[in-house]
């Protein structure tokens, strides 16, 4: 509808309501300028969520700075641990926050009810931690490739307990050059030596990680070399669950020495494949990306197909037969659930 069938009285109600919303939207700027004024809250300043209890955040102003304790202003929701944020400080040491940055990713996991639920946001890297003993299925790295593929967030490989490894690597340094072909960077460690970590910290140094895997790979034996004064921050979170919080899935931040920063909290560690659609398994396979489309019909399922290019793909070398045979698993796996 052009502007000039408008009658009167809708012109008349539109005016009225953009006079009201202006009206609004300057006694909010002049609250906000006298509270400023009247010195009840600091200059906007950028920080970055290291934790969250339903309306109550921690947000430290800077890499390492001790969390200033923030609630959240009225119109904003769904904030998550990593979040870039704009707070005020207030005078009595906690402070506001008015708003939320733009998110590069964000880690989601199923909630009781199996929904999808925002945990963690703005990670740099999903370190997949799996360990010579228990020794890895490919499936399982496979598995979580696919997963991470699927959030968006770049994966690196952490192969722990070299210290297990017979002295000329075997199988599973086979395996890890397979997937250092795709691409996928690969890092080695041990707690068990002095200097096990070297290769780790380096990884870790500027970016924000996030630990997955299975039980019994070292996860905990790594963090707790990663952050050794973790015990200070146990205590914190028993504190917290004393007023009753639902500490023990919230996800933290925490500053790292090795200049790096981590996101941990047990639900995360547990990180899986979820709810994926056939497709975005297809995609999460890296190396057949180039392939996907160029199968003749365009609703192959890379089964039995005639003219399907992944099947080719396979046939050619392109692609390794395991891991077309892991890609088939997974897609079974969906159709069981
Ligand atoms: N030999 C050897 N053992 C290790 C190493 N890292 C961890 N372990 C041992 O592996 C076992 C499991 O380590 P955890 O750190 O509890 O493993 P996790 O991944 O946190 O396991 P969950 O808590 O079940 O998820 C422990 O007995 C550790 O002492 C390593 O580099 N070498
Ligand atoms: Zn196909």
């Amino acid at each position: 509808m052009s502007k000039r069938k408008l009658s009167r009285q809708q012109r008349w109600r539109i005016e009225k309501i953009q006079a009201e919303r202006a009206r609004r939207a300057e006694k909010r700027g002049e609250q906000d300028a006298d509270r400023l004024a009247a010195g009840e809250y600091g200059p906007e300043r950028p920080g970055r969520v290291t934790a969250h209890f339903g309306r109550t955040l921690d947000v430290a102003p800077d890499k390492g700075d001790e969390p200033v304790r923030c609630h959240l202003r009225a119109n904003l929701e769904g904030l998550v641990t990593g979040d870039r944020v704009v707070w005020r400080a207030g005078q009595d040491g906690s402070g506001v926050v008015v708003a939320r940055g733009e998110r590069d990713n964000v880690l989601e996991r199923p909630d009781a009810r199996g929904q999808l639920k925002p945990v963690a946001a703005n990670i740099d890297q999903l370190l997949i931690v799996f360990a010579v003993e228990p020794a890895p299925h490919a499936n399982l790295i496979d598995r979580y490739l696919v997963a991470a593929e699927a959030t968006g967030i770049a994966p690196v490989l952490v192969l722990n307990k070299v210290d297990l490894l017979p002295s000329r690597g075997g199988e599973l340094r086979e395996l890890l050059g397979r997937y250092e072909a795709l691409g996928y960077p690969v890092v080695t460690t041990t707690t068990a030596r002095e200097g096990g970590l070297d290769a780790l910290y380096r990884r870790l140094a500027g970016r924000t990680s996030v630990f997955v895997g299975q039980s019994g790979v070292g996860k905990s034996s790594l963090i707790d070399r990663l952050l050794p004064d973790e015990n200070l921050r146990i205590g914190a979170l028993s504190e917290d669950s004393r007023k009753g919080r639902h500490t023990t899935t919230t996800a933290r931040l925490y500053a790292m020495a090795c200049g790096g920063e981590l996101i941990d909290s047990p639900g995360i560690r547990e990180f899986g494949l979820t709810h994926l659609e056939e497709r975005q398994v297809a995609e999460g396979f890296i190396e057949f990306r180039a392939h996907l489309g160029h199968c003749r019909f365009r609703d192959c399922r890379h089964r039995h197909e005639p003219g399907c290019a992944l099947l080719a793909a396979v046939e050619h070398g392109d692609i390794h037969p395991d891991r077309f045979a892991s890609y088939r698993r997974i897609v079974d796996s969906l159709e069981e659930s």
